[in-house]
């Protein structure tokens, strides 16, 4: 059964709306009602007809850039289309809109670009967003970013405002987040990236970018106009450098519902993976963790591990000794000059570092494993190939079962390649990636590769805050988030392998990790509908891609 509703535009303007277009399937009575008679073809067909026409469109494209490029025009041509061909080939495409492939375009951004979407916040409009937000629809969610630290390929300026656009269609594919109902923002305050300063056809800010009190100055001023105009809703704070991600977080957490992607989401994801990876977390506290890389996601994934330990006994002091962060720098101490605030909670007193042998200041890569006994690998340096074979065999002297996470974005920043860490481990190794990644043949036997992914975690905490109708997001409902995901992954599936569920299961899994964090945001007192109404909210996605029959609005 198709529902009915009542639409307004007509003509050309209901033809050019992504969001009511229906392209070849309206209707001959809606043709003649909505004055579009004789500008479409004759013959009318079923959205799977259209899905079909184009998914043979897609498969003529030969690279993943071409792909996403047509998928783009296609979402901004038809919205119904676009998410109902993404849902059906979900594992075909997600590389393509998501990572890995939207690094590439962000990177390509300002040369690939044709219709405008989502809110560009800059200093010359930011004094005026009550008006500029006025013109605007209804919003339940954004996900926000300044566009400085994207992925691991760091400041893409302009571009950045589409690792926006593609997270926010994986809340509507998964979480049924209404694609009319979100919106992409990007906070223009310049960039430091002098490619793209040169590049003739740049269409950011051509600045360096602003920082220090005006940079707060201008997000303050988007947050009060956002906040105004859609209070209840929802904000991902996605992809900001490390120095800014932490304080942006924590200024904003308890003035509108929000968390940070790549703290809290990468976090959970992480977390979820080392459960599912040591029988849902039976010998997580006998692990000893490495985690390289001191950025957001390094950092947020250092928190979410301890917040895990703890809710499995540990103290937090017993579960801080057993993470040891690293930057480019080596280990991270207390004694360390002009140590960033954001990396403080990690580092360990040199005291703790007694029987240790190393060679210079602070003890490196290598000289940690050696020393601390590591048997879990966390990679969030976005340096590529760091995890070397020297590196593999120091942990495999400390465990014969090493769990080996490579998550830095888009593939060429991977730690290590998954055929190496299965090779190198001779077949013993847990191995996780954050892009996707084919499965690797060793000795006969087949090891899938899960994908740890925040993309498991975020669109459920979405979908779970709007459910509960959540005032704010607690860390305790990533970690709520992340022993749900854990119980996704099988012990079937953990046998091949993956520490995370097949990419085939997001629908699923999103809608578990969505009842998790409603429950906990109920418990916790920040819920404000009542039981049976989230009950609903949960039992059904809002949206779905189908198109609905139009009646007439003259009103
Ligand atoms: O976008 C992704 O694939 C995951 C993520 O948040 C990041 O790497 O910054
Ligand atoms: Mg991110």
């Amino acid at each position: 059964m198709q529902d009915t509703v009542k639409i307004k535009s007509r003509g050309r303007t209901l033809l050019e709306d992504p969001y009511l277009n229906k392209g070849t399937a309206f209707s001959i009575e809606e043709r003649r009602a909505f004055g579009i008679e004789g500008r479409l073809p004759q013959r009318v067909e079923t959205l799977e007809e259209q899905v079909a026409r184009s998914y043979e469109q897609y498969q003529k494209f030969a690279t993943p850039l071409d792909k996403y490029v047509y998928l783009r025009a296609l979402q901004d041509y038809n919205r119904t289309t676009f998410y109902a061909l993404v849902m059906a080939h979900i594992e075909e495409m997600l590389p393509i809109v998501y990572t890995p492939t939207v690094g590439e375009a962000i990177q390509e951004f300002s040369h690939i670009y044709r219709e405008p979407r989502g809110l560009i916040v800059t200093e010359d409009n930011y004094q005026r967003l009550d008006e500029i937000l006025a013109s605007y629809g209804e919003n339940d969610l954004a996900v926000v970013t300044d566009a400085e630290g994207i992925l691991g390929i760091g400041d893409q300026g302009f571009g950045g405002i589409a690792i926006c656009m593609g997270k926010l269609s994986l809340y509507s594919l998964t979480a049924g987040i209404d694609p009319a109902r979100s919106l992409p923002v990007l906070l223009d305050f310049g960039t430091d990236n002098k490619k793209l300063l040169e590049d003739p056809f740049y269409l950011g800010v051509r600045k360096t970018r602003i920082r220090g009190d005006k940079y707060f100055e201008i997000i303050d001023a988007f947050i009060a106009a956002w906040k105004k105009r859609f209070p209840k809703a929802l904000l991902q704070w996605e992809d900001l450098s490390k120095s800014s991600a932490f304080e942006v977080l924590a200024r904003y957490r308890d003035v509108v519902p929000s968390f940070n992607d790549d703290i809290q989401g990468t976090g959970a994801t992480a977390l979820a993976g080392l459960l599912a990876a040591t029988e849902q977390g039976k010998t997580l506290p006998d692990q000893v963790f490495l985690v390289s890389g001191a950025g957001a996601g390094g950092i947020g994934v250092a928190k979410q591990v301890k917040n895990g330990l703890v809710r499995l006994g540990l103290s937090d002091e017993e579960a801080k000794k057993r993470i040891y962060v690293l930057d480019s720098r080596g280990l991270i101490l207390t004694d360390r000059e002009g140590l960033e605030d954001y990396k403080m909670e990690f580092a360990h007193p040199r005291s703790d570092l007694a029987n240790w042998e190393f060679a210079s200041k602070n003890p490196n890569l290598i000289e940690t494993i050696r020393n601390a006994k590591v048997t879990v690998l966390l990679g969030l340096s976005g340096q590529g190939g760091s995890f070397d074979q020297k590196v593999i065999d120091e942990v495999m002297k400390n465990t014969p079962r090493p769990i080996i996470f490579a998550m830095s974005n888009p593939t060429n920043l991977t730690e290590i390649l998954p055929k190496d860490a299965i090779c190198w481990t001779d077949g013993h190794a847990i191995v996780v990636t954050g892009s996707p990644f084919s499965p690797v043949e060793w000795k006969g036997k087949t090891h899938q590769i899960g994908q740890g992914n925040n993309t498991f975690v975020f669109p459920g905490i979405g979908w779970g805050v709007a459910a509960a109708g959540a005032r704010t997001v607690e860390a305790e409902m990533m970690t709520e988030a992340a022993f749900a995901l854990a119980t996704q992954v099988t012990s079937e599936r953990l046998a091949t392998g993956a520490a995370f569920p097949p990419i085939t299961d997001l629908m699923k899994v999103t809608n578990h990790v969505a009842r998790a964090v409603a429950e906990c945001a109920f418990r916790l007192g920040v819920a404000t509908v009542t039981r049976e109404e989230m009950e609903s909210r949960l039992a059904e996605r809002d949206w779905v891609p189908k198109y609905s029959t139009y009646e007439y609005d003259p009103s």
